[in-house]
């Protein structure tokens, strides 16, 4: 069981002088796929690092299964924006690292990076080096890293922010196949209205800093009772008027909340 719930968190910096959480109470059940939503600076990046251990509730707490987070473990893989690879190490390298550290055995090791790497369209690349690939590549060997080892949860901060938009289009039609066959808690901070809209189960919507959950649409229902599902292509489903109305309401929301901080 791996949900992940925010009670009551909130979250100072500076000493208890930037408020950037007000009072988050968020609850993503086990396999649920969440994105977040909100006015840059609004705490999303923060609501992250908080489930992942890398920093921790001013008050309040997170859990992930029935534990508080209390460090990074690996049942949480993480993927940033800002792919972090070894440079001195080949892109299969990169991938198996976290395989390795697991002590999954190597001919195991082999089949899943080959797998990995085939998903992310980079056969061919697997003995080149970081500063070989183009930032879109670089990107897509940091996803392939954190989906080979399968984990539990999967924390994505904007993890196709920096891909082109032909390559963005492809990674999010895989993971949304994967998210549907072999679905994992998933935590997604996005400013992509559309992405969000077409990734998750559910998205929560947040206010300007300091960061409160402002309301959580529902898109799993709209999704499953107007069978977005039968269609694979992302353009597809986007047409759609159920896509189209949650998508603008979610704009709507959002706008509300960045006309309301030019005051
Ligand atoms: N380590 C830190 N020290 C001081 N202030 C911080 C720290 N981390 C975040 N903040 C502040 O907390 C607020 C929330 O930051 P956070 O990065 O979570 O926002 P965000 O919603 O992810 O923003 P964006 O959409 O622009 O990436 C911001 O005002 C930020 O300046």
């Amino acid at each position: 069981m791996s949900s992940i719930r925010f009670d009551a968190v909130n979250k100072t910096f500076g000493g208890g002088q930037v408020k950037a959480l007000d009072d988050i109470d968020l609850a993503i059940a086990d396999k649920e796929f969440m994105a977040i939503v909100g006015p840059s600076g609004c705490g999303k990046t923060t609501c992250l690092r908080l489930a992942a251990g890398f920093e921790f509730p001013s008050s309040g707490r997170v859990l992930v299964g029935n534990s508080e987070v209390k460090e990074p473990g690996p049942d949480r893989a993480v993927v940033f924006q800002q792919f972090a690879l070894f440079p001195w190490k080949t892109v299969a390298e990169n991938i198996e690292l976290g395989l390795r550290n697991k002590n999954v055995p190597r001919a195991e090791r082999r089949a899943r990076v080959a797998e990995a790497v085939g998903m992310i369209g980079l056969k061919g690349y697997e003995e080149a080096y970081p500063h070989q690939l183009s930032g879109g590549m670089q990107q897509r060997v940091a996803i392939a890293r954190a989906y080979v080892l399968d984990p539990q949860v999967l924390l994505m901060d904007e993890p196709f922010g920096a891909l082109d938009a032909q390559t963005r289009v492809v990674m999010q039609e895989e993971l949304v196949r994967l998210a549907r066959r072999n679905p994992r808690t998933v935590l997604f901070i996005t400013h992509g209205v559309e992405e969000a809209v077409y990734l998750a189960d559910r998205v929560a919507v947040m206010t300007r800093r300091p960061g409160r959950i402002k309301e959580i649409i529902d898109v799993k229902s709209v999704r499953e009772a107007e069978g977005w599902e039968k269609l694979s292509r992302i353009e597809d489903v986007m047409d759609l008027e159920s896509f189209v109305h949650l998508r603008t309401h979610i704009w709507k929301s959002l706008r509300e909340e960045k006309s309301g901080a030019e005051h």
